[in-house]
């Protein structure tokens, strides 16, 4: 099944993936209507142990909730310690892709490995500073790599141009990966992340901090658009 909804993941395109940080969440299925209603396929959930990043926000209920409601791919950032510890119950409660921090775990192989074999997308992510020989070992078992242009942990950062470099360096090595975006990214920056190969560009402010979601998600697709190569 999630397998399924990977697939749907690559067959959407270049896609903007609405971040669930600054969103209402006291009425998050209002913001599920609304983001449907904005032609979102696919969604971005951002889960922070207080930990790994020094914020807290959510875990397995709001995504069974969300799984509740929706069809759609849940695109699921692990910004936790221990990633294997959560990754079977996230899986169970309805994420359709899991992504771990590198820099959280010691063996990033076997971590990606054991993720793979919950039969959800495997993706795995890194922070401004962290260099991309660092995912050497697990990137032939990975789906996805999520590219932050933020150090991880909040929204609202400002856009840090080194992930355009990173964006390229795979884009070339790796074809077939689905690359993705984090952090920063609005109406200026999203068109220079397609050009350097892109595929989903995860949004935060840049949607939640506008009254009208379906205008900032035009706004975002027609600057993918202008950048497509
Ligand atoms: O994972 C994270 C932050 O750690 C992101 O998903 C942010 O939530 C994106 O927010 P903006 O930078 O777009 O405001
Ligand atoms: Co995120």
């Amino acid at each position: 099944m999630s397998q399924d909804k990977l697939q749907m993941m690559r067959d959407a395109g270049p896609s903007v993936l609405p971040s669930l940080l600054l969103c209402d969440f006291g009425d998050l299925k209002g913001e599920l209507d609304r983001l449907r209603d904005a032609g979102t396929q696919v969604l971005h959930l951002d889960v922070m142990d207080g930990h790994f990043v020094p914020n807290l926000t959510y875990g397995m209920p709001i995504v069974e909730g969300l799984r509740r409601h929706t069809d759609l791919p849940l695109d699921v950032h692990l910004m936790i310690s221990d990633p294997l510890h959560y990754a079977r119950p996230m899986a169970e409660a309805g994420a359709s892709s899991l992504t771990f921090h590198v820099e959280a775990v010691q063996d990033a192989e076997q971590v990606a490995g054991e993720i793979r074999e919950l039969g959800v997308g495997v993706g795995v992510a890194l922070n401004p500073e962290t260099p991309l020989s660092d995912l050497d070992a697990c990137l032939p078992l990975v789906d996805l790599v999520l590219v932050m242009s933020v150090d991880a942990g909040f929204g609202g950062q400002a856009f840090n141009p080194v992930a355009l470099e990173k964006l390229a360096t795979l884009r070339e090595s790796h074809p077939h990966l689905l690359l993705e975006i984090d952090g920063g990214i609005n109406s200026e920056t999203i068109g220079p992340a397609r050009a350097a190969g892109c595929d989903l560009f995860v949004v935060g402010s840049a949607i939640f901090k506008q009254h009208d979601y379906s205008a900032a998600i035009s706004a975002l697709e027609a600057a993918i658009e202008g950048a497509n190569v």
